[in-house]
């Protein structure tokens, strides 16, 4: 159980700023995903708390205590990597075990077999206990490598697209499965995905990175709704926010620059025509492509439409959001 304080942490490496003056309270039992593209400090920020690196300047404090002083091993993290680290002269039973044989927890071996077995049923990898690690697929790797950050019970799970090897079916699974854990151990999580459908569903707070600065803050709804900014409305959606000069529709606020419109904040019917330019039926929806002038615009609309490509449909805006020259958002 623990709330995680940044205050006006920067770490730079020679000339290029990683993180720069980030403060953020992660609260007790939060799931927070970091979202940004490459190159954002997104993975900084986890090696940071995790004390892989030490910032430059700035604190974080777990439950109240600075960490500054403590190494990795002493902060009570469990870091899962984007790429699998196991011991590979060792058995996936051995791996798992690994971390909860330190000689200072002193676990009984029972308990050892029992947290094991039921860490190895959630992962799916029960049936692979007894090989190798070099014996595992890419998927199986990561499984147990996330198996092992799991068998402890830390304060704080530090995760870095911990389920982006894995195929679709399997990330579903594992997405509501550490959903759970998060739940039923009231842990934090600092997670890093570039996965738009576990950032909405996984977590309770979205930070937004930009070239090592936090830009907001705050609930997926929030940030779904409210961005501060293009830039934070990108972030989230998938397909991603329609953005147009201010003036394709009537009725833009005084100094506004563009219009950013979610796929579904499109009424159909009225407005504006617009051409149809490609239907694609994904099944329980279907996505319109259109253009107003050169403009190309996303939409979606009900399973069953009659649209076709070439046709011309009218198009109103909903629930615009306004931005200025600057790309900040006008409210
Ligand atoms: N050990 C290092 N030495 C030098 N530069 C580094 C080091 N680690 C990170 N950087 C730089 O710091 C910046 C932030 O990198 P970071 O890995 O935190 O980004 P990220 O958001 O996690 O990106 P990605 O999504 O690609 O993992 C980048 O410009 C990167 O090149």
């Amino acid at each position: 159980m623990a709330e995680v304080v940044l205050s006006s942490i920067s770490k730079s490496f020679g000339d290029t700023s990683a993180i720069d003056d980030v403060t953020m309270t992660i609260p007790d039992g939060a799931f927070v995903v970091l979202l940004g593209p490459t190159g954002a400090g997104k993975t900084t920020l986890l090696r940071l708390v995790s004390g892989l690196e030490t910032q430059d300047s700035g604190d974080i404090r777990i439950a109240g205590q600075s960490i500054a002083a403590l190494t990795p091993a002493q902060r009570n993290v469990a870091m899962v990597f984007q790429q699998y680290s196991l011991y590979p002269h060792m058995t996936v039973r051995q791996n798992l075990e690994f971390p909860l044989k330190s000689p200072l927890l002193r676990t009984p071996q029972a308990v050892i077999d029992q947290k094991v077995k039921a860490i190895a049923e959630v992962l799916q990898i029960a049936h692979k206990l007894d090989n190798r690690a070099t014996a595992l697929s890419g998927g199986e790797m990561q499984r147990v490598s996330i198996g092992r950050a799991l068998v402890r019970n830390p304060e704080i799970y530090l995760m870095d697209e911990p389920l982006s090897s894995l195929d679709a079916k399997l990330r579903a699974d594992l997405r509501v499965e550490l959903k759970n854990i998060q739940a039923r151990s009231g842990a934090t999580f600092l997670y890093v995905t570039h996965d738009q459908i576990e950032a909405m569903t996984m977590a309770t707070h979205v930070g937004v990175l930009k070239e090592g600065r936090l830009v907001q803050f705050g609930s997926p709804r929030e940030i779904y709704e409210a961005p501060v900014s293009i830039y934070a409305a990108t972030r989230l959606g998938q397909p991603r926010i329609n953005v147009l000069p201010a003036d394709i529709f009537p009725g833009a606020p005084a100094g506004a620059h563009s219009i950013g419109l979610r796929p579904e904040h499109i009424r159909h019917g009225e407005g504006q025509e617009a051409k149809v330019i490609r239907v694609e039926q994904l099944g329980d929806q279907t996505r319109l492509h259109l253009t107003i002038g050169e403009y190309p615009i996303i939409t979606v609309t009900d399973a069953h439409t009659a649209l076709k490509g070439d046709g011309i449909i009218k198009i109103l805006p909903h629930q615009p959001l306004y931005f200025d020259a600057a790309g900040m958002r006008l409210v």
